[in-house]
């Protein structure tokens, strides 16, 4: 019998849509007010979702005490009151929630208690994004 679950966290941090890639101005064109060189924030919330039995014992797919403890120590402890721009995994990426939904889903695919479904991640109350691992379909086939 497979089960899903799921759990949010939270976190606040700041950032700025800037890439390396563009001059000052194609920036600003690209990420309009989100450019702006002081950055700005959020507060995220992340959500995981993980598939597994039900352990017939216990009548859990995980330990959630497991998982907050991972989630403490991997994702809050990492990001929380950040600049995500300076963090490594932003050192060479855009810091868009595209790609941090990609590092997050990263990190939980380490907490091996359970299958790791999906990730997402609400970055203001209009906008979030789900990343769940799979592999991009060959390139003109989407
Ligand atoms: N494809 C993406 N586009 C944008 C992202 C992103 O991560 N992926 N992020 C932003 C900015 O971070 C911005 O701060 C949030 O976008 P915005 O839509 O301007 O904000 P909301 O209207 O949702 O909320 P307010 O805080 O009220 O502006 C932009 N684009
Ligand atoms: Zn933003």
């Amino acid at each position: 019998m497979k089960a899903y679950l799921s759990r949010r966290y939270h976190f606040s941090a700041s950032h700025r849509l800037h890439s390396e890639a563009f001059d000052e101005g194609q920036n600003q064109q690209v990420f309009g007010k989100c450019n702006n060189p002081h950055g700005h924030g959020h507060n995220y919330t992340v959500e995981v979702t993980f598939s597994g039995r039900v352990n017939p014992v216990t009548g859990m797919v995980c330990d959630l005490g497991a998982l907050d403890a991972f989630a403490r120590e991997n994702l809050i402890d990492r990001f929380d009151h950040t600049n995500l721009n300076l963090l490594h995994c932003f050192e060479n990426r855009v810091s868009t929630t595209e790609n941090l939904s990609v590092e997050v889903y990263r990190i939980f695919a380490g907490f091996s208690a359970a299958h790791l479904e999906r990730v997402h991640i609400e970055e203001t109350s209009n906008n979030s994004f789900d990343y769940a691992g799979d592999a991009m379909p060959a390139e003109g086939t989407h």
